[in-house]
């Protein structure tokens, strides 16, 4: 579904990623840990096309991704950053609508089954109610709110999202992760996710990949990925382990 194949990537005579290499699965929910500076959003830049590896492929849905053409590209790839929406002045409607572009040809005018999917993800999104609002009147939670719409009525197959609830409240956070996992649930979506909150990870995740100086150190579950001596090898912070009360995922205290 997704491959990384020994990608290395050199930039300004600094070696950023070194033979990086792993799968995700179709369906599953991978989370991408690590240190600031270890290499993920270098990494999620490369896999959503942005930019290219110095070395190794890297391949989305069986083909290598500088092979698929942009607007092909879009139609089966979501990308979300933790700026979400950039606030245009636009509604949140026509937002969410355009999320429905890379499936239109040049001049092809959104049509009925078009509306009726924005319809649909507002509602699923809790986003009706607001769908007159401008952007630029919405707060951050709630732009990042009409990002995931807009990339649900993409109707991708993979979604990649580098940081998305960082500016977010944890009701927000909670919200947005909700609204992702439903969805992969939902439809088998297939997702590669950076989060620097490791129990959110933990909590959320299928399984995990910690990397740090451009490497991959450890790929596991949380009960894996969750160890005392590697959080602090990579962290250099010794973290208590505890368990989650209800779902007894471990998570970690300071
Ligand atoms: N254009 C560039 N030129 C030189 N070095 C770069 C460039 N872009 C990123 N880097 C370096 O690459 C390393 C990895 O950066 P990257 O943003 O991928 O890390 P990250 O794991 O996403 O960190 P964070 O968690 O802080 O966002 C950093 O040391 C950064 O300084």
């Amino acid at each position: 579904m997704l491959s990384v194949d020994k990608v290395r990537k050199e930039k300004d005579f600094k070696l950023l990623l070194k033979d990086v290499t792993f799968q995700v699965d179709e369906g599953s929910c991978v989370g991408l840990i690590g240190p600031n500076g270890a290499g993920k959003s270098t990494l999620m830049k490369m896999i959503s096309g942005l930019e290219h590896p110095t070395s190794g492929t890297i391949n989305v849905l069986g083909q290598e991704v500088g092979k698929w053409s942009v607007k092909k590209l879009a139609q089966k790839v979501s990308v979300l950053t933790q700026d979400g929406l950039s606030p245009y002045p636009m509604t949140v409607y026509e937002a969410v609508l355009m999320g429905r572009y890379p499936h239109l040809s040049f001049f092809q005018r959104e049509g009925l089954e078009d509306y009726r999917k924005v319809e649909h993800v507002l509602n699923i999104t809790g986003l009706m109610s607001m769908r007159h609002q401008m952007l630029d009147t919405l707060s951050g939670g709630e732009r990042q709110r009409v990002a995931i719409a807009k990339a649900m009525v993409q109707e991708p197959e993979v979604l990649l999202l580098d940081e998305p609830t960082s500016y977010l409240d944890i009701g927000y956070k909670v919200n947005v992760l909700n609204l992702v996992k439903d969805w992969q649930q939902r439809e088998q979506l297939t997702i590669l996710m950076v989060l620097h909150d490791l129990n959110l990870a933990a909590q959320y995740c299928d399984q995990m990949i910690l990397m740090n100086n451009g490497e991959i150190v450890k790929r596991g579950n949380s009960e894996e990925i969750m160890d005392v001596d590697t959080l602090e090898t990579v962290y250099k912070a010794k973290p208590e382990i505890i368990r989650h009360p209800k779902s007894n995922i471990p998570q970690i205290l300071l």
